[in-house]
């Protein structure tokens, strides 16, 4: 097991071409907030927007558009009922799952229309509805973001057994079946990160950052970083990190780290990485 350091950010996120354009840096789709989880969808675009990505459509209910585009005109909105054929076809990245309660019929829609090419980040209530609906992975490059109760529902690893790497190694081999293995962000207060040959671990972050909407910021900057930085698995690893070290940092002077600050604080955070060597 490796420990993750600041040299996975330095090395992730460098200066941005001159030559460049939004299209350059991604277009990403959220698929979030049911009609009580409107913040999750907030949350998860601020944090794509926040860390770069060039394009972000969130669709989610109509009564979230209000407040979404209130907090944030550069994204786009769409009321998740209606046909998201185009706007999937045309996605880098998509992320779906956070606070998107029992929408089971927009998951499923999702899920039989990605592609392989595709980044599919999977978060919040799209696995437990995996779980109880016995859904398997969609095609694409799949990112499982669990907590650690949402990983016992899915892969029946029981929290106490979660502390074994080969526990969740198994089970997601058992998930992943015809598909690509995905990588599996294993969330807890020492998140790991599980790649197909390696397995990292997180050791910053601490208890400042137990508070509803922190895996949601988490999910939004995956989704940003992985759509713009290759490749895929060192994108998802700076990501992690970023999202601890901004806590960290926060934490000094803030009993609690609120996850729409650490969105705030990642403009300026990426620059420092980018500039270092
Ligand atoms: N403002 C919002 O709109 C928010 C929406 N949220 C969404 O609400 C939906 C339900 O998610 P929840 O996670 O609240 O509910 P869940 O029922 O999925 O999980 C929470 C339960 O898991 C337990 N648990 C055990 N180990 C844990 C760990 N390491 N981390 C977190 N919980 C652990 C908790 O004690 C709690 O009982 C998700 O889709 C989520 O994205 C939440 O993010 C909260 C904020
Ligand atoms: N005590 C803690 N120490 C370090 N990180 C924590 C702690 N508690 C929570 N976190 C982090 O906060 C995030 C919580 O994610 P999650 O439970 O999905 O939140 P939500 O769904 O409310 O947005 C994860 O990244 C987790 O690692
Ligand atoms: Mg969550």
């Amino acid at each position: 097991m490796q420990t993750l350091s600041e040299q996975i950010v330095r090395n992730v996120v460098q200066p941005r071409p001159q030559v460049a354009h939004k299209g350059t840096f991604g277009r990403v789709l959220i698929v979030a907030g049911s009609q009580s989880f409107g913040g999750a969808a907030i949350m998860n675009a601020q944090a794509a927007v926040y860390s770069g990505a060039g394009l972000v459509t969130v669709a989610t209910d109509p009564s979230n558009k209000t407040a979404l585009l209130a907090r944030l005109p550069e994204a786009m909105v769409v009321d998740f009922n209606q046909d998201l054929t185009p706007l999937i076809d045309s996605a880098n990245v998509i992320l779906i799952g956070s606070g998107l309660g029992d929408e089971f019929f927009i998951l499923q829609k999702v899920f039989s229309r990605t592609r392989a090419d595709q980044v599919v980040i999977i978060d919040g209530s799209a696995l437990t509805m995996m779980a109880h609906k016995g859904l398997s992975l969609p095609a694409g490059q799949v990112i499982l973001t669990p907590h650690q109760m949402e990983w016992q529902r899915l892969s029946q690893v029981a929290i106490a057994d979660q502390g074994q790497a080969e526990n969740n190694q198994q089970a997601l081999q058992k998930l992943a079946s015809y598909h690509d293995l995905p990588i599996l962000v294993l969330k807890s207060d020492r998140t790991q990160v599980y790649l197909k040959n390696d397995l990292y671990q997180l050791t910053v972050g601490g208890p400042y950052q137990a508070t509803g909407g922190m895996g949601d910021t988490l999910a939004g900057m995956v989704a940003g970083f992985a759509a713009q930085f290759q490749p895929l698995d060192q994108a998802v690893l700076a990501a992690v990190y970023s999202h601890s070290a901004i806590a960290a940092d926060l934490a000094k002077t803030a009993y609690v780290t609120l996850p729409t600050a650490i969105a705030q604080s990642l403009p300026a955070y990426m620059q420092k990485m980018a500039q270092a060597d």
